[in-house]
């Protein structure tokens, strides 16, 4: 066997490497074959010499099925998705691919959130329309999670709920297959009317998603330990798309070096310390603790703070029936830095006008507002633009910050 075993993996070897010879005749044709390395591509003999005997319709060896059982060539995955901004960077909207045959739908991934959720057929044909929905009766790989349903609100007092599938998830290459994928049954009208938005991906810690009775793993917590590394890296920018990588960082999306920081997870969010900020050219050894939050447009911060940096700018003025700082389109402003670690995140003068408090209007709403109602301060997509974040779930969760 030894022989017609090497013969086969010889064969197998060529397999391989093909690149068929020109042929000669009244017509040439060039049919080289050009070889692309998958980067991602795991080599295992014992899969080259099951492929050879399964070619020549050889039953396997009891050997080589235990050596394929056994093998450790287990594919480290990475995935990448483009990430694209809508409404002046209100929300950043990722594709995704659910269900058996696959429905692609956009959603907000949301590191202040653990709930994936979806626009799906349980909910009224008017509530549908304009949005992708999941239909779970329409996939052969749904599975209803009997029993279970979902609830959620957020900050802005919007919300969902529902019931529960598991079903396969691929977001950039990187796929689940038991997926818990709650589908809507009601949406708040701050969802409906966006149109953009068929659903969220919560990507904060599984012990805040809200399905009962069981609370359900987020997509990030159940691809974790397949991926090359247990980390996702987020590179959003300023009306422009960007970047959700699973697994790897990648050195040529920001410069220098990737300051890491201690999270505290106590309360399910990326919670980490910024050591000081500045205003403009003004430092302040202020500490700034708030959770890094890719669902929330703004940034949020305590009053002092909030204070400080529109007493930098002229004609700005709390406002209650803008519901917060505003100030002349037309104003100078100045920048805002955090720090972590080694790492000083410059956010620039034009990320700080969020936008004209309504079209065409000359007075212009902040990017920074205050925390004070909400007890939490909030880095939120305004400061997190600026920079290239890495969430890393490591055993000691941590998140990163590199400039770009
Ligand atoms: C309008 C609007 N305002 O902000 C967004 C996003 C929209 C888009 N859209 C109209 C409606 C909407 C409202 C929310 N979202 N989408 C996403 C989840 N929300 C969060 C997440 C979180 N981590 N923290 C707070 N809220 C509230």
């Amino acid at each position: 066997m030894k022989t017609a075993q090497n013969l086969l993996l010889a064969l197998a070897a060529c397999a391989s490497l093909v690149s068929a010879a020109p042929v000669e005749g009244p017509q040439t044709h060039d049919f080289t074959v050009h070889q692309v390395r998958n980067p991602h591509y795991v080599k295992s003999g014992a899969h080259a010499l099951a492929k050879a005997y399964r070619k020549y319709g050889k039953p396997l060896p009891e050997s080589l099925v235990t050596a394929l059982n056994n093998s450790h060539a287990k594919r480290a995955t990475t995935g990448s998705a483009v990430t694209t901004p809508e409404d002046s960077d209100t929300e950043y909207l990722t594709p995704v691919s659910i269900g058996t045959p696959a429905t692609t739908l956009n959603l907000d991934f949301d590191t202040g959130s653990a709930d994936l959720w979806v626009f799906s057929t349980e909910l009224s044909s008017s509530t549908q329309s304009g949005h992708s929905v999941y239909n779970p009766s329409k996939s052969s790989t749904a599975k209803k999670l009997s029993g279970s349903t979902w609830s959620i609100s957020y900050g802005d007092g919007s919300g969902a709920s529902g019931d529960v599938y598991t079903d396969v998830v691929n977001i950039g290459g990187v796929s689940f297959a038991t997926q818990a994928v709650e589908a809507a049954s009601k949406v708040s009208s701050q969802f409906v009317q966006d149109t953009n938005n068929d659903g969220l991906v919560g990507l904060a810690f599984s012990s805040i998603n809200t399905v009962s009775p069981n609370a359900q793993k987020t997509f990030f917590d159940n691809v974790k330990s397949s991926l090359s590394s247990p980390l996702f890296a987020v590179d959003l920018k300023h009306n422009q798309p960007g970047t959700y990588e699973f697994g790897k960082t990648t050195s040529s999306k920001y410069t220098g070096s990737i300051a890491y920081t201690s999270v505290d997870t106590s309360e399910g969010f990326w919670d980490f310390t910024a050591s000081s900020y500045k205003v403009g050219s003004t430092s302040y050894s202020t500490k700034l603790t708030g959770i890094a939050d890719t669902g929330t447009t703004l940034l949020l911060l305590p009053a002092s703070v909030v204070k400080n940096y529109y007493s930098k700018v002229s004609g700005a003025v709390n406002s209650s029936s803008e519901g917060g700082y505003v100030f002349p389109c037309s104003a100078t402003l100045p920048t805002f830095t955090y720090t972590v670690g080694s790492v000083s995140i410059v956010i620039p003068a034009d990320y700080m006008n969020f936008s004209p408090v309504s079209d065409g209007s000359s007075t212009c709403f902040g990017g920074l507002q205050s925390s004070a109602d909400i007890g939490i301060n909030i880095f939120g997509d305004v400061a997190l633009k600026a920079a290239y974040v890495v969430f890393n779930g490591a055993s000691t969760p941590q998140v990163g910050f590199a400039t770009k």
